[in-house]
């Protein structure tokens, strides 16, 4: 479904992401890591054409992002709160992020029974406008908001951060349910070595900018990947 071929960013004269070829199957879930500053979130933005790279392309069915549209038909994502539109209550939120993938107001207010236990109680029918919100619940909006429409190609940047423990395990459920049931191509990045090697399939570890482990995940792998942190702390 993505397939990335001699991609480089550069800031500053530093390669912040430099990635010769990557490949992403249709329906894989993959959890990217790394260290603050891996170039994690860069990668996320050249995908969603948010920023351009400075060499190379990123293909989504075959398509440049940077050049075709298509890809924003099937794509949805949250990488932060920056993308909420935060006058908005949720319920405005939902229905206009749903709008964009036609689904009607009535289609979104019955999903939204489906979050129910997701959101606490804190987020619908409060009268609150999204700026208001606590920020791990401005992140469930942006999150749900994500997994609505079923999307073919879900991105999610550190979705477990600044999320209580029950709505990250909760969130783990959704995401592996959305994986398994609908092959959903998902792409995660986390610092939770944990939850990531929980939910997904495939990691890839990236280490300034460079992708320098890709692992198909097993019964292995989470401690593999701790003793890979722990010798670099
Ligand atoms: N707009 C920018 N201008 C200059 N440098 C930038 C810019 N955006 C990112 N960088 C740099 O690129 C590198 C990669 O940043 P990025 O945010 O992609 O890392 P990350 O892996 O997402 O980190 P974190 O885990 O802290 O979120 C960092 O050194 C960062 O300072």
């Amino acid at each position: 479904m993505i397939e990335i071929k001699d991609l480089q960013k550069v800031y500053n004269g530093v390669r912040v992401v430099n990635i010769p070829e990557l490949n992403i199957r249709t329906g894989e879930t993959i959890g990217l890591i790394g260290n603050n500053g891996a170039g994690k979130t860069t990668l996320f933005r050249m995908m969603l054409d948010l920023i351009r790279p400075d060499k190379g392309v990123i293909l989504s069915k075959e398509k440049d992002v940077a050049q075709s549209n298509d890809w924003k038909n099937y794509t949805t994502s949250y990488l932060d709160e920056g993308f909420l539109i935060d006058y908005l209550t949720p319920e405005e939120y939902f229905y206009f992020t749903g709008s964009l993938f036609k689904l009607s107001k009535a289609h979104v207010d019955s999903e939204l029974t489906n979050y129910s236990e997701f959101f606490n109680g804190e987020i619908l029918n409060r009268g609150k406008y999204i700026r208001d919100l606590s920020k791990g619940n401005q992140a469930k909006v942006g999150v749900v908001a994500s997994l609505m429409p079923e999307p073919e190609l879900l991105m999610l940047d550190e979705p477990f951060a600044n999320i209580d423990p029950s709505t990250q395990i909760r969130l783990k459920n959704m995401v592996k349910e959305l994986g398994t049931k609908k092959r959903i191509t998902t792409i995660i990045s986390s610092h939770d070595l944990n939850h990531v090697t929980d939910v997904c399939e495939r990691i890839l570890l990236m280490e300034k900018g460079k992708i320098i482990k890709d692992i198909a995940t097993n019964s292995n792998t989470l401690k593999e990947l701790e003793e890979y942190f722990s010798v670099l702390s």
